[in-house]
């Protein structure tokens, strides 16, 4: 890694720094769930502060496809960012143009101003150059601080680095640190869990993971996808039905890699997406047409923890089950802490890492007993399979 990191950054009082932060955070009926995310960006944002910067916060919030949404706004973590921080964060209702201008002119040396959601244009995720202007006008020094939005060429955390002198944040710097340590030579076996929701933005990533690791459970809703490509009938289970074909090449592929694909031979289904909804254990091609796979079963539990006992390294990325609501949580909790005690152990070492996991490791109570947690999801994932995160890059390129 050549970039350059806060120690290079002297004198910087009165100076305004654009911090690219990932507030990316798991919130339930508009409050924060999970503040992992946050509590690791406030060394960054603290350490600008009291150099007497002028520390102005991007960051993405959902997936708002371009337009403003109001329950994606960032006012939402607002106070919870000045919570943690401890100290006082002024909010700007656009990240560009007027209201961001006037916000930042009003700032004082050691102010902390937080813009709104980035992706309420549609020249972040395009990474349009006029829109990366319009986010530079108000910055002289551009900080990376987000790690898990690093594979993302988008705006905020590539494009400012090609027209600003570019920095690497200290979660950004940490977490590389920390993932090339735990995972940089990996003893065998490897294995990896991916679950979760985002199925169209990960699935491809597992055709290259299959040729690094010697098992991959697969389980949330990215093993639906994978049961109904084989022909299974899912119900109404969460399914990128249009995704079999990928799918289908993967378990290709992974044949021919010799990486064992472990897909859950039974689920726990419902008919309402709801805490202490009513529920039954079925085999997995047993599932009723009007129900949905919530969790993994008692089986492929038992299957998946015979795994991580054989497992030297393990890798997880994504929840087994919709974790967040009773009862649902039972196999994320089970396999979690089975991972756990073998880290404790010193027989195995653990890389959990995404917005939702690191809440699920939270929720299972063992986010210290792992060797390490990453606030990253799918970029944790694409650091794992080798592909250059953009960025990373640029911060490497950056003079
Ligand atoms: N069977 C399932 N049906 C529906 N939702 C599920 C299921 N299994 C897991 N989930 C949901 O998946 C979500 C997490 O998925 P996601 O892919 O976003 O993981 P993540 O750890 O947040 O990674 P990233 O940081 O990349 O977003 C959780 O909110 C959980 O409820
Ligand atoms: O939650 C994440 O993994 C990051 O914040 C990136 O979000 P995205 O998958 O919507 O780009």
């Amino acid at each position: 890694m050549t970039f350059k990191t806060l120690d290079d950054l002297t004198d910087i009082a009165g100076k305004r720094v654009l911090v690219r932060v990932d507030l990316n955070v798991p919130v339930k009926d508009g409050k924060v769930t999970d503040a992992t995310r946050i509590e690791r960006v406030v060394p960054t944002i603290r350490e600008l502060s009291e150099k007497g910067a002028k520390v102005i916060l991007l960051a993405h919030f959902g997936r708002p496809k371009g337009e403003p949404v109001a329950d994606m706004s960032l006012s939402t973590i607002a106070p919870d960012v000045e919570d943690i921080l401890d100290h006082r964060v002024q909010f700007a209702a656009d990240c560009i143009g007027e209201k961001a201008g006037t916000a930042v002119t009003a700032m004082n040396n050691g102010d902390v101003l937080l813009l709104e959601n980035t992706r309420f244009h549609k020249g972040e995720e395009k990474n349009d150059p006029d829109f990366i202007k319009a986010l530079a006008v108000n910055g002289d020094i551009y900080v990376n601080d987000a790690f898990s939005a690093a594979h993302r060429a988008h705006a905020s955390t590539e494009g400012l680095a090609q027209v600003l002198p570019a920095y690497a944040g200290r979660t950004m710097q940490a977490e590389l640190e920390a993932l090339e340590k735990g995972l940089g030579n990996p003893k065998r076996p490897v294995v990896a869990i991916v679950g979760g929701a985002k199925v169209s933005t990960k699935i491809d990533l597992l055709m290259n993971l299959v040729k690094k690791v010697d098992a991959l459970v697969i389980g949330g809703g990215m093993a639906n996808t994978f049961i109904a490509a084989r022909g299974t009938d899912v119900g109404k289970s969460l399914c990128e039905h249009d995704l079999a074909e990928t799918a289908k090449k993967i378990m290709i592929e992974a044949a021919s890699s010799g990486c064992a694909i472990v897909l859950p031979v039974d689920g726990v289904v419902a008919r309402e997406f709801k805490a202490g909804a009513d529920n039954e254990v079925v085999d997995i091609d047993a599932i009723p047409a009007d129900a949905m796979v919530l969790d993994v079963g008692p089986k492929s539990i038992a299957a998946v923890n015979e795994w991580v006992s054989k497992a030297e390294t393990l890798v997880w990325n994504g929840p087994l089950g919709a974790f967040e609501i009773a009862p649902f949580d039972k196999a994320t909790v089970a396999v979690a802490r089975h991972a756990a005690a073998r880290t404790r152990s010193g027989a195995l070492v653990s890389v959990a890492g995404g917005g939702d996991t690191v809440s699920a490791m939270n929720h299972a109570e063992v986010a210290d007993d792992l060797s390490y947690v990453s606030t990253a999801g799918g970029a944790f994932l694409e650091w794992m399979e080798g592909k250059p995160l953009p960025g990373v890059d640029i911060l490497n390129q950056a003079k």
